[in-house]
Order: structure tokens, then C-alpha cells, then sequence
């Protein structure tokens, strides 16, 4: 398949569609909702999680099979997610027609969107994708992201920076060279080992050494 472009989608200024109620389909609902996002459900049943999440978040779920009629235009993405291919590829031509991108749960190579595995940690997100080859791989590497480099330390690191760069923004306002020069002596290799083992008093001594250094 062809190389695809990753972006990180504001789901949450997207009108979307999730149709099929399975796991697969409760598993995007949940992943939109983490996101921000409060996507519509068309499916005559669900998963009791999804009726759960439907139910907590307040989101319309048209209890009925999909409708070329009613459902197709008036979204900009489109999850087909049910049992059945030729229900998928209807879905995945009518929203298409109408304007939308889409994603097939059971040919993601027929979808514009396919949805990677992905790993949060605070502001840190890594989306992996394995194009299809063996999405329970990218599952395995997510789980060994999260062991050794991804961690709860990073993340609170991370939060942390945000404060720093608001700061640095605002003293060197002008100074280009000046910005950049003060992360590139911050964010060291050393600094990521840090983060990554949770060390938050080292963090805060490198932070302090080069805020006092500029
Ligand atoms: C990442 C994740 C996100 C999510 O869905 O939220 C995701 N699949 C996940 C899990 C998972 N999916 C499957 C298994 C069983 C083991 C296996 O088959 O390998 C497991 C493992 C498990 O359940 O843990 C079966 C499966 N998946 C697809 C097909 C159809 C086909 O092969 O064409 C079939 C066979 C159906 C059948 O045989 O009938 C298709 C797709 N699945 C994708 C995404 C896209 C490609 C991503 C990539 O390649 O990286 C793509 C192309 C379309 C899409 O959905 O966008 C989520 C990981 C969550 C995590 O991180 O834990
Ligand atoms: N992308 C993935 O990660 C992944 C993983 C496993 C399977 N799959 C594929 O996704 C498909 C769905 O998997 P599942 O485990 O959720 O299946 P499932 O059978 O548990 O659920 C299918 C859902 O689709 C609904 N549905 C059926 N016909 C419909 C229609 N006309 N309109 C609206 N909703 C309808 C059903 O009510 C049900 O809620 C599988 O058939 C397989 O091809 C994808």
C-alpha cells in the first residue's frame, strides 16, 4: 500500500459518524470521545460499553441500520465499522460522494483514514501504524513504547516544559537564535533519560541550570 500521511486530528470541530456497534465500532467511539470528539452511532445494536459511553456522553445513537437516505451526507468522517463488506462499502461510497473521508474497519487499504495504535501520556501522543500488516504488532509495540520510554515521568516533564516555553517565549520574544539555543542546551539525550525514569528533581535541576545560564 502506499505510504499514508499521519496528522493529528481536532475531532472535536469534526462532524462524525460511527456505523456498527461491535467492538470494533465501541473501540473508535471510545477513541473519538477520549479525543474530544462526540461522533453519532448508527446501529440497530452495541456492545453493553457502548451503550454505557452513548448513554454517559449524551451522544445520538439512531438505533436502526444505516440509511443511504438519512445518513449519509453531513459528516467529515465516516467509520464503517459493521459485520458485513457490502454494508461497509456502501457506507464508505454514499459519505464519500457527500464529501466525507473515511474508514473501513475490514479493508483499510478502501478507507482515505486509517485509525492507528496509540499511546498517551499527558500532552505526549504516539500514533503507530503498521499499514494493515498486523495491527496486533502495533498493539505489542505501543505496550513497549509505554514500558521504556513513554512514561508517566515523561509526561509530567512534558507539562512542565509547556510552563518553561511560555516563559522562554515571553523573555526572548524577539530573539529567534536565543529560543532555540536555549533547548537545544536543555533537551539533551541526558534530559530525556531523566523524564523517562521519572526523575522530576533532575528535570528541575536542568531547567533551573539553563533558565539561570541565559
Ligand atoms: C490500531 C487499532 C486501532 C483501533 O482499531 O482502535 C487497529 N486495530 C487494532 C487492534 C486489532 N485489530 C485486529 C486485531 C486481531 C489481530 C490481528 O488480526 O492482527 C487486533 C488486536 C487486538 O484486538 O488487540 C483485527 C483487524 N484489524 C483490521 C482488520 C481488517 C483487515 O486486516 O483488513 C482485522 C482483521 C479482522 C478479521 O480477521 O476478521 C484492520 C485495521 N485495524 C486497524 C487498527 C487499522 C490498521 C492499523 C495497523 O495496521 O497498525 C485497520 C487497517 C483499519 C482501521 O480500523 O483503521 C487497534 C489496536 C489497539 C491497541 O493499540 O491495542
Ligand atoms: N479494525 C479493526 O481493528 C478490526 C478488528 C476486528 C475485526 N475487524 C472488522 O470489523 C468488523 C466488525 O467487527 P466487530 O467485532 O465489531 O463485529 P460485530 O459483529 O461484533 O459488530 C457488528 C455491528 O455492526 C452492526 N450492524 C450490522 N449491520 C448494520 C447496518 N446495516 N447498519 C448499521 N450497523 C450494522 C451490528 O448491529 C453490530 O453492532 C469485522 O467484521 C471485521 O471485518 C476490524
Amino acid at each position: 500500500m502506499s505510504a499514508r500521511y499521519p496528522v493529528l486530528l481536532d475531532v472535536a470541530r469534526l462532524r462524525v459518524l460511527v456505523v456498527g456497534g461491535g467492538a470494533v465500532g465501541a473501540r473508535k467511539v471510545a477513541g473519538l470521545v477520549e479525543a474530544g470528539g462526540r461522533p453519532d452511532v448508527v446501529s440497530p445494536e452495541a456492545t453493553a460499553e457502548l451503550a454505557d459511553l452513548v448513554a454517559r456522553e449524551g451522544l445520538v445513537w439512531h438505533r436502526r441500520p444505516w440509511s443511504a437516505e438519512t445518513d449519509a451526507a453531513g459528516y467529515h468522517l465516516v467509520f464503517a465499522a459493521t459485520d458485513s463488506v457490502d454494508v461497509n462499502a456502501a457506507v464508505a461510497d454514499a459519505a464519500r460522494s457527500a464529501g466525507a473521508m473515511v474508514s473501513r474497519a475490514d479493508q483499510g487499504d478502501a478507507g482515505e483514514v486509517q485509525v492507528p495504535s496509540t499511546l498517551r501520556e499527558g500532552d505526549v501522543v504516539v500514533a503507530l501504524s503498521t499499514g494493515g500488516a498486523s495491527p496486533l504488532l502495533a498493539r505489542r509495540i505501543r505496550e513497549r513504547l509505554a514500558e521504556t520510554v513513554v512514561t508517566p515521568g515523561l509526561g509530567r516533564a512534558v507539562r512542565r516544559l509547556s510552563q518553561v516555553r511560555a516563559e522562554i517565549q515571553a523573555r526572548w520574544a524577539g530573539d529567534d537564535a536565543r529560543r532555540r539555543a536555549f533547548w537545544f542546551d536543555l533537551i539533551t539525550p541526558g534530559f530525556l533519560d531523566h523524564a523517562v525514569r521519572g526523575r522530576d528533581d533532575e528535570v528541575e535541576r536542568a531547567i533551573s541550570r539553563c533558565l539561570s545560564q541565559s
